[in-house]
């Protein structure tokens, strides 16, 4: 278990960030400082590709079904900009604090290898689409952001030992990134995550990408440096093509180790490309800086320069939805604890933006249509305690809630004005989970005798006397004991009239109803 055994040792249970920031000593490497850059590729969510009308496939679909003539490169054919995907790359950079280019421009970049039919990438090599911006990570740390650019994507090879061959998919081929490309801000592995998970979630708010690195919708790459306390950063290596948050962290941690050690033993660290192998929780040389590539960058001949008028970049800012942070921050406010928060947001992960730009239902947006004239406090608790926990139970996703805004402010209400018990509501709630009733919970609770008995006032009062005199004719036993003083036995008596009611009896009435009669003539 050598892997095992090297992930431990990169990994080892201090809480993170506990050491960062005091002097560069994390416990992990006493007396160095780490410094991260990450460059992310996120696959754009546009139903077709960058520069052809072929449309975009996931991982599952059968290989070179989505491929035009252009995607595969063949002679004549020209690109032709898909405008979606430039607007959600706006969306991004608005997202991200990032300066929009009215002037930018698509260049060549060229390398030969079989997944790649054109022998070039188109991307944006001088004039990227947004430079700078920040993104503040709930640490405190901000991270700023260099450029994002637009830019293809490639197919995938694939080689099969057995028989000796590689195997081209082009379905990727030509599908739209965004590539967002951080200043060296990150000073840990976590640090790292963090940004990651945040950028992640920033994306899908906005609807501009899946960001899923599973499915290989966001993939990164990580720049890592290490330096003595008040020296200059060290010369950084790129672990290319990350695939997980988790690994991505493994990764940095190894090569921070591999640099470590290089430089106690007073070697140097060589810039260059490294991969990254999971199984053996360790980093190894690609390529090293003198054989980097000649990528003979040039201006794409085919594709005019992207220019963008003010009021397009204006209407796109008019659209832009709450981002996550913002949202935090005024569910905070509203006196919601950041647990209720946690819950409601992680349950509106993957929302999409539809065709008119519109988000759909999150349960962020569902809280805050109930929440309206009611107090926040209590809508939350019914969401996230009573309707996440039936949904869960019934292996239902928030998606597929059948339970309208309405309905469950209706259920509130009735609830918070006394007309039935808590209880009861809960019952309420069953039902029209189990029944998919559209009918507002007060109705329903008229038809389901629901209604609750006055805690006062003498409407009712018969009915839960003779509930109490069953109660007690039920257990005489526990009866007798209970005049004779035995305390505990009345709150089981209690138990009893609650159940004969089917909720709706106020317990506190119940009992003085049970000791005044205990206390009576037989
Ligand atoms: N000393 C350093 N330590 C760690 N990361 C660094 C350091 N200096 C720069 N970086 C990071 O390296 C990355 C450089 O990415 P950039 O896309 O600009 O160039 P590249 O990696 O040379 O090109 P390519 O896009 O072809 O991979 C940035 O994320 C930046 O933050
Ligand atoms: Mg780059
Ligand atoms: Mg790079």
């Amino acid at each position: 278990m050598r892997g095992g055994w090297q992930l431990r040792r990169v990994l080892p249970r201090t809480r993170l960030f506990s050491t960062i920031g005091e002097g560069g000593t994390d416990r992990r490497w006493p007396g160095w400082e780490v410094v991260v850059g990450l460059e992310v590729h996120a696959q754009i969510k546009s139903r077709s590709k960058l520069f052809s009308d072929s449309l975009t496939s996931d991982p599952s679909e059968s290989h070179n079904t989505c491929v035009s003539p252009y995607d595969a490169a063949f002679p004549g054919t020209l690109p032709k900009l898909n405008s979606k995907c430039v607007d959600l790359t706006l969306r991004t950079a608005i997202a991200l604090n990032s300066q929009i280019q009215r002037r930018s421009a698509f260049d060549r970049k060229h390398y030969f290898y079989a997944d790649i039919p054109a022998g070039y990438q188109i991307t944006q090599h001088y004039a990227p689409v947004a430079m700078g911006g920040h993104l503040d990570l709930e640490t405190g740390r901000l991270v700023r952001i260099k450029q994002i650019q637009i830019e293809q994507d490639t197919g995938k090879s694939t080689f099969d030992a057995r028989r000796r061959v590689s195997m081209i998919d082009l379905n990727r081929a030509g599908t739209g990134l965004m590539e967002i490309v951080s200043e060296p801000d990150m000073r840990s592995p976590e640090e790292a995550g963090v940004y990651l998970r945040t950028l992640q979630s920033i994306l899908r708010s906005v609807g501009s990408s899946d960001g899923n690195m599973e499915q290989g919708s966001l993939r990164c790459d990580v720049n890592v440096s290490v330096n003595r306390p008040g020296e200059p950063s060290g010369t950084r290596c790129e672990v290319k093509n990350l695939n997980s948050v988790k690994f991505m962290q493994v990764a940095i941690a190894c090569e921070v180790f591999r640099q470590i050690e290089l430089l106690e033993k007073g070697e140097a660290v060589q810039q260059e490309t490294r991969g990254f192998d999971e199984a053996g929780a360790r980093t190894f040389s690609l390529r090293s800086k003198e054989d980097a590539p000649d990528y003979r960058y040039m201006p794409d001949p085919n594709l005019p320069l992207l220019l963008l008028d003010q009021s397009y970049v204006d209407r796109i800012r008019s659209t832009m939805p709450e981002l996550p942070g913002e949202t935090r921050a005024r569910l905070l406010k509203q006196g919601l604890t950041v647990r209720d928060v946690d819950v409601l947001t992680s349950v509106d992960a993957g929302r999409e933006v539809g065709f008119d730009g519109q988000l759909g239902e999150g349960a962020v947006v569902y809280f805050d249509a109930v929440a309206i004239g009611r107090n926040p406090k209590i809508v939350v608790n019914w969401i996230t305690q009573d309707l996440l926990g039936q949904l869960a139970a019934r292996n239902l996703t928030f998606k597929e809630n059948p339970i309208s805004t309405q309905q469950l402010g209706d259920l509130v209400d009735i609830v918070q004005n006394g007309s039935i018990t808590g209880t009861s509501a809960k019952t309420l709630l069953r039902h029209m989970l189990d029944q998919r009733s559209a009918a507002l919970p007060s109705e329903l609770a008229r038809e389901m005798s629901l209604f609750a008995l006055p805690a006062d006032g003498d409407s009712g009062s018969s009915e839960l006397e003779q509930w109490c005199r069953d109660a007690m004719a039920a257990v005489p036993a526990e009866t007798a004991a209970a005049k004779k003083g035995h305390s505990g036995v009345i709150n089981r008596l209690v138990g009893r009239v609650m159940k004969m009611s089917r909720g709706r009896a106020n317990a506190l009435k119940a009992k003085e109803v049970l000791q005044s009669m205990l206390r009576g003539p037989d």
